[in-house]
């Protein structure tokens, strides 16, 4: 990968300038000027998925501009370093693979002159065999009894991934409870443990490095648990395994490397639910589903990795993001799914992205002098409307927002889709084209209002659209199209990382507090005043001691 300041380039010169064209064009004139404004700037894929990306401030001199910004900082060389296994995860040394993980064509892809894919198709065959026995109840508790209920015991990219696609898939359910614990409060794992029975429950513990505080906490918690039940730790080996990179902390947790569900350090965390931590994703949804889902992203790496520039869903998604980024100054993407099993969406890429993209030195090392990834947040139709909608409807911030819906529902009762994709519809419309002064005080007139008696109430009521936003349209959300849609947007977030010349695939930023943590641990062990840190720190920690003791 070549490191280019993007605004070292002729385009982003070029697109400032044409920002200054841009700023005071509206989305009503966009549309009325080119009245086929919705075939020219929206796509289908792989009939099932559409991607309306018309009510933009964009024309085609900007996605051209754009187009340019993605070739002069060498989008498409990055894109096949990638595929190929080069080591572009280079602040740590490693390659970047998750695509490897759902290589379904099963093409070799060489790391360290060695073809990662028999020992991704061997832990799949693993994970096949295993997810078959457990939902079959062949696979048997320390008393004999079937495995009625799953605790994945994971966090971040361990638990994000895995919890936000059960939950999207949960009418492709097989019988087995699914459960998720993830933060070291208590409270998680002790009410988890209330709902589920040792004689019948599985744990998976969900950890890359497998050293992850929070994580090694709940399992051990989770282990003394079933032990006080089972009282034979020989027992352990029927109710816990670990999906991780590290063996060697794996034994030394007593969990047998037999029954360990292995993958590799070319993994992000937050790009792995394609990966063994998919286990979850295999016994909630039984492993043929699980073996759509891939086959879905691999549909949508092949899109990627093949597909010219101008017409490349995810190249286009993250041009426009740039666009509102680092020219409109939009500080905030919102995610909003017209679907209330993808709940967790937003949280998922909320990781996706600003665990990739939060950075501020470029690839050089050099701190960067333009804005990076943006701030993600969302959540399920209709319900954001009753809530925050109107700070995006009328408030002073721009905020693109990303409008997903299915076609079909898995649960058809009454008129509730029809109602839901109606308010989908709706709210794009009232986003991009809002409401006049004159359409308002129309609207007044027809309901035997004079002007003069509204005069006051009139300005409250108008909405000056021109708020930007995606539609994404799906046939319906199965295993297939929604490997799909997560490719897409982890696809958006790489070419945004390349083109804002970071490195997308570390994470340093998290360590700070992880080790600042691990010093405070042993100062909360006694009662004694702490004076080694700053007045606020040591203030807070005196005040919890103090309080601690009454
Ligand atoms: O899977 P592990 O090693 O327990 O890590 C969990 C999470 O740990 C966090 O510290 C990282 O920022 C995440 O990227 C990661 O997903």
């Amino acid at each position: 990968m070549k490191n280019i300041n993007p605004q070292s380039t002729h385009a982003w010169q070029s697109l400032t300038a044409h920002f200054e064209e841009m700023r005071h064009s509206t989305l009503s004139d966009l549309f009325t000027k080119t009245p086929e404004r919705f075939e020219q700037f929206s796509a289908t894929f792989s009939d099932s998925m559409l991607v309306d990306y018309s009510k933009n401030l964009i024309n085609e001199k900007t996605m051209s501009l754009l187009l340019d910004l993605a070739k002069e900082t060498y989008l498409s060389d990055a894109i096949k370093s990638m595929f190929q296994g080069e080591k572009i995860n280079r602040t740590e040394d490693r390659a970047v693979l998750h695509v490897a993980l759902r290589n379904r064509s099963n093409n070799p892809i060489i790391v360290d002159g060695k073809d990662v894919m028999p020992d991704v198709n061997q832990v799949l065959a693993q994970m096949k065999a295993f997810s078959d026995k457990v939902i079959s109840g062949q696979w048997k508790g320390y008393t004999g009894k079937a495995i009625t209920d799953v605790v994945n015991i994971g966090i971040g990219g361990s638990d994000l991934g895995p919890l936000m696609v059960t939950e999207a898939l949960r009418p492709f359910k097989t019988q087995l409870n699914m459960h998720f614990v993830s933060n070291v409060d208590g409270t998680h794992i002790v009410e988890t443990l209330k709902k589920v029975n040792p004689e019948t429950t599985l744990f998976l513990v969900a950890s890359k490095t497998f050293t992850t505080q929070e994580t090694m906490t709940n399992a051990h918690s989770a282990r003394d648990w079933f032990l006080s039940s089972a009282k034979d730790t020989a027992q352990v080996a029927k109710h816990f395994v670990a999906l991780s990179t590290n063996a060697k902390e794996v034994s030394a947790f007593g969990i047998d490397t037999a029954n360990m569900f292995e993958f590799w350090d070319w993994v992000g965390g937050r790009y792995s639910l394609w990966s063994a931590i998919g286990l979850s994703i295999a016994l909630s949804i039984g492993y043929d589903n699980f073996e759509q889902l891939l086959s879905g992203a691999h549909e949508m790496d092949n899109h990627f990795a093949n597909t010219p520039l101008d017409s490349n869903l995810p190249v286009i998604l993250a041009l426009i993001g740039i666009w509102y980024n680092n020219f409109y100054g939009c500080e905030t993407e919102a995610i909003l799914p017209y679907d209330q099993y993808m709940h967790r969406f937003a949280a998922y890429f909320q990781q996706g992205n600003m665990e990739s993209n939060g950075k501020s030195v470029d690839r050089n090392g050099a701190e960067v002098t333009y804005q990076t990834g943006p701030i993600i947040w969302g959540e399920p139709g209709t319900n954001g409307q009753h809530a925050f909608y109107q700070l995006i409807h009328q408030g002073t911030k721009m905020i693109p927002c990303d409008f997903i819906a299915p076609v079909t529902t898995f649960n058809p009762i009454a008129d509730h889709h029809p109602k839901l994709l109606s308010n989908f519809f709706a709210q794009t419309q009232a986003l991009a084209f809002g409401k006049t002064k004159e359409q308002v005080l129309a609207e007044f007139l027809k309901a035997g209002k004079s002007e003069q008696s509204v005069a006051d109430i009139v300005p409250f009521k108008v909405f000056t659209g021109n708020r930007p936003t995606n539609s994404i349209l799906i046939k319906s959300i199965t295993p297939k199209t929604l490997g799909s849609l997560i490719a897409l947007y982890e696809h958006k977030i790489f070419t945004q990382g390349v083109i804002l010349n970071i490195f997308s695939f570390d994470q340093w930023g998290v360590e700070l507090g992880k080790q600042l943590a691990n010093n405070i641990l042993p100062e909360l062990s006694n009662n004694e005043t702490i004076t080694s840190h700053d007045s606020s720190t040591n203030g807070l920690i005196n005040q919890f001691k103090l309080w601690r003791k009454q």
